[in-house]
């Protein structure tokens, strides 16, 4: 069947339409391509197929240096320009916010895309699969298909030193466990590498099952792979809600640290961190620039993590209510603020809808996960005095719903959406709205 693609989705996939109207998803081919496919799965209100052949490419169409991009699932846009990455990752948000949220006025909304960082080598984290066939273990990454772990041993998405045996970490790991597989039975379900260069930290963390390990050998064999901390994550649970039991330091630090918008802020091997630094200072940036904060100002912060937003606004308002959920971030989270020696934050542990702050705020901060804000939250909000609201988030479809409720409650106005590429040569993208109070 040949297809004229017309946009990309909000995932992998590009999307076409029949000479009949059926849209059909198409998974290896961008905007623009007119693509020969096979059909995959014919449902009754659309089609699911693979190009097989590109037979006129796009102009945004560009060829990539790394032959894995293309089967392995973190790249999935890697054929596209980065300009009409940036546009893509624009209308999606738009068309998110017109589809979802029924905002008529999206398109006025959002802002063009910021660029913060580069297009490659802009991860300070790897995350790997670890797979064992016998005495023979490999450690890569799931393919796009789902259906194997290929081998990776250069990952040019991961921010990578120049020099120094942590410019190989990725090869060095691998090739360390590999050796450990051969003489011992190593249950790992991953391995996780947080690299700055900024720092020049380097954390190699080991998720395991709780149970034996062989921490001494391991030790052993991973002390010449360049990492300032070593540590095994211990899992339990079933594998669907694997929860941390808890972390254990092999050697080194036992964390790692990174440098972002003139404060340091370390993190236990478990906790979230923005995997893109210079984007994650962008979102600062933005937040700050939205929320104009004062020194006299109550500020607050929720899903703080282990404190992207809270330490600055720490420096320039008179007090931070946070709220984290995440056991570990909190712990991080107070650790971060003593080392600032930043001592008018009450950093809570706990969920923001239970435990949403007394306090009446001047200027709010919002990061909630994917999932996006609890319906209470956003009526908790929208019952505050703040004058304005930065909400963050990484999911265009429940930013969209949320945004919705906060127009039908109707104290807070949408001012602007500004997307954000943390995560070039893939569909994901942040945003940081402005919302106002009427
Ligand atoms: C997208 S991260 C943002 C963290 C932080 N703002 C940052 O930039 O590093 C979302 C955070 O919300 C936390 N979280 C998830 N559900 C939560 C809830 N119901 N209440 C409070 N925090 C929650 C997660 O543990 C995570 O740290």
């Amino acid at each position: 069947m040949r297809l004229t693609i017309e946009r990309m989705t909000y995932g992998p996939d590009a999307i076409a339409h029949t000479q009949e109207g059926k849209t059909v998803f198409v998974s290896g081919a961008i905007a623009g391509d007119v693509v020969e496919a096979e059909l995959v799965s014919d449902g009754k209100s659309f089609s699911k197929a693979r190009a097989t052949a590109v037979l006129e490419p796009s102009p945004a169409r560009v060829g990539c240096d790394w032959p894995l991009a293309s089967v392995l699932g973190c790249a999935p846009w890697a054929a596209m320009a980065y300009d009409a990455q940036l546009e893509a990752k624009r209308a999606n948000v738009v068309d998110a916010l017109a589809r979802v949220g029924h905002l008529a006025d999206a398109e006025q909304l959002v802002r063009p895309c910021e660029a913060p960082g580069s297009p490659w080598h802009y991860r300070n984290k790897a995350e790997l699969a670890f797979v064992r066939d016998g005495r023979r273990a490999t450690l890569g990454m799931h393919a796009l298909d789902g259906t194997s772990v290929i081998k990776v041993e250069d990952f040019p998405l991961l921010d990578t030193p120049a020099k120094g045996p942590a410019s190989r970490i990725v090869k060095n790991v691998s090739g360390a466990l590999g050796y450990l597989a051969g003489s011992h039975d190593l249950d790992i379900e991953r391995v996780g590498i947080r690299r700055s260069s900024r720092t020049g930290d380097v954390e190699v963390a080991i998720w395991t099952p709780t149970g034996a390990f062989p921490r001494t050998q391991a030790c052993r064999v991973l002390e010449s792979v360049g990492a300032t901390s070593i540590v095994r994550v211990m899992t339990k649970g079933p594998a669907k809600a694997r929860k941390v039991a808890g972390v254990e330091r092999l050697a080194g630090a036992g964390s790692w640290s990174e440098r972002i918008a003139g404060n340091v802020m370390r993190l236990s091997a478990p906790s979230f961190f923005q995997v893109n630094t210079a984007g994650a200072e962008k979102l600062v940036d933005l937040v700050l620039d939205a929320l104009d904060p004062h020194e006299n100002d109550i500020a607050m912060d929720l899903y703080s993590g282990a404190g992207t937003f809270t330490l600055p606004l720490a420096r320039y308002t008179s007090f931070v209510d946070a709220v984290e959920s995440y056991g570990p971030a909190v712990r991080d989270l107070r650790r971060n603020l003593e080392e600032a020696r930043l001592d008018n934050v009450d950093a809570v542990g706990g969920d923001a809808d239970r435990e949403f702050p007394d306090d009446e705020a001047d200027i709010i901060v919002v990061d909630p996960p994917r999932a996006g804000l609890a319906e209470n939250v956003v009526r908790q909000l929208s019952d505050q005095p703040a004058r304005a609201i930065a909400y963050v988030s990484c999911d265009p479809a429940t930013l969209a719903r949320d945004l919705a409720r906060f127009r039908e409650i109707g104290t807070y106005e949408v001012k602007s959406v500004t997307p954000v590429d943390l995560f070039p040569q893939t569909f994901h993208v942040e945003t940081v709205t402005r919302l106002y109070r009427r």
